[in-house]
């Protein structure tokens, strides 16, 4: 229930329409109810009283009772389209702009796959719940109550039969929605899977083609497919007993209430039309119940995604603080004592007790094995990941008192998997720095080595990537995102590993363009010693922890790691030259 209160706090503006579409509903449901009692009359004292102007009067009462339905219906129609679209808009808008607050530690609670249902399947659930959902919602209780009210009116007695073939339909009912209700957060996590199948599958369909993998992928996706199926099948097949039900109860009723109804015809105590009044409301009484138990199963499917959708929007962020810092005069960036894991339930920590003080304007080179948390350490200076314990602070104030929009734009940083997104080259270029000019582009170009590759390209500038920028090699990808982060201008730039796929020499030759870049502090994680010898410093971390820090010179002397490391590699080369 509170989920739905979350989601009932963001609609205003819309509620206006979702109420207009009730009262139409309501108003349309009123004037239908009225058609069986005037048929009635025009019946008993109309056509078997032989008066004329009964028949004229009640026809016309007739005709104009459906007329204003059928307009109270076209306008129900269009303000439950109109509250059910602007509903879908504004939570797709609000989850999306939720996600893009997240933080890593927030986006590893979901999947991606997840986070795609969430913003479409489960949005188009709540929206089918409107629409489908609202007429039956407010049609059901009126019909429900007006139809035995007057069904009373035209005889008391021939009505109590409601009163035994209800409950049974009710107790159906009740069983249906319990079987199916358990069913549908099954249904909509399966959507999930399946588009986590798709999704990996399409990002990765390069790897899958050259490792033979089409078959195992298909097989994967027919399991999650037919599991899909399964589910689905479970919660129909339920559900589908709503009809049958609803048949056997419509009939038993017309048959008993016939039964008992002509038996009082023949002893003076009905009218003809009286019964027939009775039958009509034999229709809309059971209908009703039907509509209502279909509104049971749209309001549980539906409040499965409205729980879902909640996950997302109920996502505690990282708080800013109340004062937030919104200058940076120093780039020193320091770490006290911190530990951190990405979990709170992890055994152990990913960095632990890690004490270290990088100056503004110096070159830090981080080596270390694979996993030794060198992108973990990297990931906390922009706040991408908060610490466990111990501090992060640059010029002195801790990055939790900074302003995080401010602070993430003093802090420049090339993943290891950076992408490019569809659209030319400069404009994925110009997402570091919108108002960058030509001549701090070409300068971004050249210090990141584009210029060497660029006259190359078809259209240059203008070429237009493919989504993820899968239409460059590698390397050049690479290059491309370095110099975006370098037309950002940050205060901090730190490189993950951003240049593996670049060949040494154009290595060699970024690193000295960055080394010209005076004031700014930078962060290079590389794997290769020569990436990051001529750094001010260099950390060399091993199993979370700081193992030596020092020039390169030095670290030869004292470090083993370092050493080993170092040797191993110029082996490499010299085997390679060999
Ligand atoms: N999102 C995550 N959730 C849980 N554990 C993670 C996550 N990212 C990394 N880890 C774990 O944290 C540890 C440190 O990983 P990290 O990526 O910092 O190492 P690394 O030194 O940068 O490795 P590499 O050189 O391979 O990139 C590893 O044991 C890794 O499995």
């Amino acid at each position: 229930m509170s989920d739905l209160k979350r989601i009932a706090q963001e609609t205003k503006g819309i509620r206006k329409y979702f109420v207009l579409a009730i009262v139409f509903v309501g108003i349309e449901t009123l004037f239908e109810v009225l058609i069986p009692l005037i048929m009635a009359q025009v019946i008993d004292q109309g056509i078997l009283a032989h008066n004329i102007k009964v028949f004229v009067y009640g026809g016309v009462g007739m005709g104009t009772c459906a007329l204003l339905s059928l307009l109270t219906g076209l306008l129900y129609a269009r303000f439950a389209a109109i509250s059910s679209t602007r509903l879908g808009q504004r939570l797709r808008d609000l989850e999306f702009e939720r996600i893009q607050k997240f933080t890593f530690t927030n986006l590893d609670h979901f999947e991606t796959s997840g986070i795609i249902t969430r913003l479409t399947s489960d949005v188009t659930i709540v929206q089918n719940a409107i629409t489908s959902g609202l007429r039956p919602m407010a049609r059901g209780p009126i019909m429900l109550v007006l139809g035995l009210v007057m069904s009373f009116l035209l005889s008391w007695k021939l009505s109590l039969i409601f009163f035994v073939v209800s409950p049974l339909l009710v107790l159906i009912l009740v069983w249906i929605v319990k079987k199916v209700s358990p069913q549908y957060p099954l249904l909509q996590s399966s959507l999930d899977e399946i588009n986590r199948v798709v999704q990996e599958n399409l990002i990765a369909i390069r790897t899958v083609k050259a490792f033979v993998k089409e078959k195992a992928e298909l097989q994967e996706f027919d399991e999650v497919n037919a599991k899909v199926a399964g589910i689905t099948e479970k919660t129909f097949h339920y559900a589908l007993f709503n009809t049958p039900a609803f048949q056997l109860c419509m009939y038993a009723t017309i048959v008993s209430i016939m039964l008992v109804g002509s038996n009082m015809i023949l002893q003076q105590s009905l009218q003809v039309g009286d019964l027939t009044g009775i039958l009509s409301y034999v229709l809309q009484i059971l209908n009703s119940f039907v509509m209502l138990s279909n509104v049971f199963l749209l309001l549980t499917r539906s409040m499965a995604s409205i729980q879902r959708i909640a996950q997302i929007l109920n996502e505690p962020l990282q708080s800013d603080v109340n004062d937030p810092v919104t200058s940076m005069d120093d780039a020193t960036i320091e770490f006290k004592d911190v530990r951190f894991k990405y979990s709170a339930n992890a055994q152990e920590y990913v960095l632990d007790h890690i004490n270290a003080r990088f100056e503004q304007g110096w070159r830090i080179g981080i080596v270390g094995g694979t996993g030794s948390g060198k992108t973990s350490l990297v990931s906390l200076i922009p706040r991408l990941y908060d610490v466990d314990a111990g501090a992060v602070c640059i010029g002195g104030i801790n990055v939790k008192d900074y302003d995080l929009s401010f602070l993430r734009e003093q802090v420049g940083i090339v993943l290891q998997n950076n992408v490019l997104f569809s659209g030319t080259i400069l404009e994925n270029l110009k997402w570091g720095n919108p108002d960058a000019s030509l001549e701090e582009i070409n300068w971004a170009c050249k210090a990141a080595c584009v210029d060497e590759f660029l006259p190359r390209l078809d259209q240059g500038l203008n070429m237009r990537l493919s989504q993820g920028g899968t239409n460059v090699s590698g390397g050049q990808r690479q290059r491309l995102c370095i110099a975006r982060a370098l037309l950002k201008h940050p205060k901090i730039l730190i490189f993950d590993d951003s240049t593996s796929a670049v060949d040494t020499k154009t290595d060699c030759r970024i690193r000295s363009s960055l080394a010209k870049i005076s004031g700014m502090t930078q962060i290079i994680i590389a794997q290769r010693i020569l990436s990051v010898q001529d750094c001010d410093l260099i950390v060399v971390m091993e199993n979370g922890t700081i193992a030596s820090m020092g020039s390169h010179e030095q670290l030869l002397k004292t470090c083993a790691i370092y050493r080993e490391i170092y040797e191993s590699q110029q082996k490499g080369g010299e085997e390679k030259h060999g």
